[in-house]
């Protein structure tokens, strides 16, 4: 997606211009797809309202709350769950293009399994958004089955504003795909996105 990423600081001298804050919760994992395969990291992602993945969190009011405080609020109306953050999980802020001057704050946090699994179950029975702007949470599968399953068809979706930018720079980050397995999941989304489109109608 065009724009530019900027400092936290010259973000936060815009205050006239709206912002918003998103994060990536993710933790390790033991367990195995299929009993063999292992999964080895949990990261969630949510389908919106429009039909579009992104991750959980919203806009926010940096002239009347931290950014902080603000992903905060948006976590308990989207997960249904606290979920605490801080300055220490910030990872990069965007001024994005379209909408006009919208500036996108970034996030991710390590969580356990087992605070990770609670999210989950808020998500459905607690969060006042969900069935409404969330119409689900979804874990991002991390891996690549031999007949291309798994990344490379997640990352052929459509994903809102420069969210599936921000979750390739974290799975690259945070070692959660190795460098070499994420480059050919890029490359085999391209091609799984040309087979979907030139699908001829039924
Ligand atoms: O995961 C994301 N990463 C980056 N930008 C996002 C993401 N989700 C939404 N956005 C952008 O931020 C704007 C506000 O986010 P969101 O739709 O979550 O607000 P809300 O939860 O307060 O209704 C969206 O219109 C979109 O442009
Ligand atoms: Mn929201
Ligand atoms: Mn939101
Ligand atoms: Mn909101």
């Amino acid at each position: 997606m065009a724009g530019r990423d900027i400092s936290r600081e010259e973000a936060l001298s815009r205050l006239d211009q709206k912002h918003a804050c998103h994060i990536l919760l993710y933790a390790d994992s033991k367990a195995k797809l299929f009993g063999k395969i292992p999964i080895k990291h949990i990261v969630l992602m949510q389908m919106r309202f429009d039909g579009l993945l992104g991750f959980p969190g919203g806009l926010v009011k940096p002239s009347e709350e931290s950014l902080e405080a603000g992903l905060s609020r948006e976590l308990q109306e989207e997960l249904g769950a606290a979920v605490s953050v801080s300055v220490n999980d910030y990872v990069s802020s965007h001024l994005a293009q379209s909408p006009p001057h919208l500036i996108l704050h970034f996030y991710s946090k390590k969580i356990t399994e087992s605070v990770l699994l609670e999210i989950e179950r808020a998500a459905v029975s607690n969060a006042v958004d969900h069935g409404f702007e969330v119409l689900g949470l979804t874990r991002v599968p991390l891996y690549t089955l031999r007949n291309g399953g798994g990344l490379p068809w997640f990352l052929s979706h459509s994903f809102i504003s420069n969210s599936r930018a921000q979750l390739l720079e974290a799975l690259r980050r945070l070692e959660l795909v190795s460098p070499q397995n994420l480059e050919e999941a890029v490359k085999k989304a391209e091609e799984m996105r040309h087979i979907v489109k030139s699908d001829p109608p039924h």
